[in-house]
């Protein structure tokens, strides 16, 4: 049996299949700019990053319950437990949500609810990584985390996502330190549209201990070299950055060469609902395209549990091929 994958990048709000819009739309009564799914389908075509957010964030109005959360995930899960991940560790995006009117709480005790459901029936592990909105003011993002902390729930890490260029991670340098200085893991989009710059800066401002995507430290040979000495894991998203143009398809992604340089890589979803596919479907696109191995597949997966924030039982449990 081949090693469970842990799955460290996906928005939970990029699970949001067409099915589930519209099922929750008639149960909250919310009028969707379609005519049916075939009209909703036919939108999934981005040009780049910011076409993507315009539709992903448009999406998540059908999003108003703890039950809407709760359902939302326990989907994902389900879905990801077929597919052969034993643990993930999943974005969120509270500001979309709260500035929609939905409560905080509701956000969290749906998706909470949702955790612990599916470690008592898949065997799947999972935590929460709570992501600022980097194209809203650093203020805002601030309120959100002091409101989270008085809350008292189980969140993991704080990252940083949405459109990245003209959004560098320094504006985020006092979030990131209260984040951190409250126990929260930090994590960090980063050299997905932006400059190698951005990286370095997830690293040297926000301290971030893993980057997201970071498949631009390529044009830097020295910001690589700093990511293969300190190890630092790059939660690589092939069938999302073809989706939004990062390469062009998936036999050019940079992948096998980032593997090959030393990089401490994972292969993950982003945005299952939206990019064709959950983790398994990137591992199955990579080795029809690009020529993916067994024991590129088998690296990548043990990649993706020692670049988890795990235990370090649960880290052994995986790898030892029990699952639970
Ligand atoms: N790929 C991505 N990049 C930045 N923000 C996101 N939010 C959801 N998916 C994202
Ligand atoms: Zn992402």
């Amino acid at each position: 049996m081949s090693t469970p994958l842990a799955e460290l990048h996906m928005h939970i709000e990029g699970s949001l299949e067409p099915e589930l819009i519209f099922a929750l739309a008639e149960r909250n009564k919310v009028e969707l700019p379609y005519r049916d799914l075939d009209d909703l389908r036919g939108r999934y075509e981005f040009s780049d990053l910011q076409s993507f957010l315009d539709l992903y964030f448009a999406n998540m109005a059908v999003l108003r319950t703890e039950q809407d959360f709760a359902d939302l995930a326990r989907a994902y899960f389900a879905r990801a437990a077929a597919g052969g991940v034993g643990h993930a560790e999943i974005f969120f995006n509270p500001q979309a949500h709260t500035a929609r009117g939905v409560p905080l709480r509701a956000v969290l005790d749906g998706l909470g609810d949702a955790v612990r459901a599916s470690a008592a029936e898949f065997g799947l592990t999972s935590d929460l990584i709570v992501a600022v909105l980097r194209d809203r003011p650093a203020e805002e993002g601030m309120a959100m985390l002091d409101e989270l902390l008085g809350l008292d729930v189980p969140v993991l890490g704080i990252g940083l996502d949405s459109a990245e260029v003209g959004n560098p991670p320094s504006l985020f340098e006092d979030v990131f330190a209260r984040a951190r200085a409250n126990g929260l893991r930090a994590v960090a989009h980063a050299g997905e549209e932006g400059p190698p710059e951005y990286i370095r800066q997830a690293l040297d401002v926000l301290k971030v201990e893993r980057v997201d995507h970071g498949v631009r430290c390529l044009e830097d040979a020295e910001l690589v070299a700093r990511l293969v000495e300190e190890q630092i894991p790059l939660t690589v998203c092939p069938l999302s950055n073809v989706r939004l143009r990062v390469v062009d398809t998936l036999a050019d992604h940079p992948l096998r060469t980032m593997l090959d340089a030393g990089l401490l890589v994972t292969v993950n979803s982003d945005d299952p609902a939206y990019f064709g596919g959950y983790v398994d479907d990137n591992f199955a696109r990579l080795q029809a395209e690009l020529g993916l191995t067994a024991e590129e597949r088998e690296t990548l997966a043990r990649n993706s549990i020692r670049a988890s924030f795990a235990s370090q039982e649960r880290k052994a449990a995986l790898l030892g091929g029990a699952g639970r």
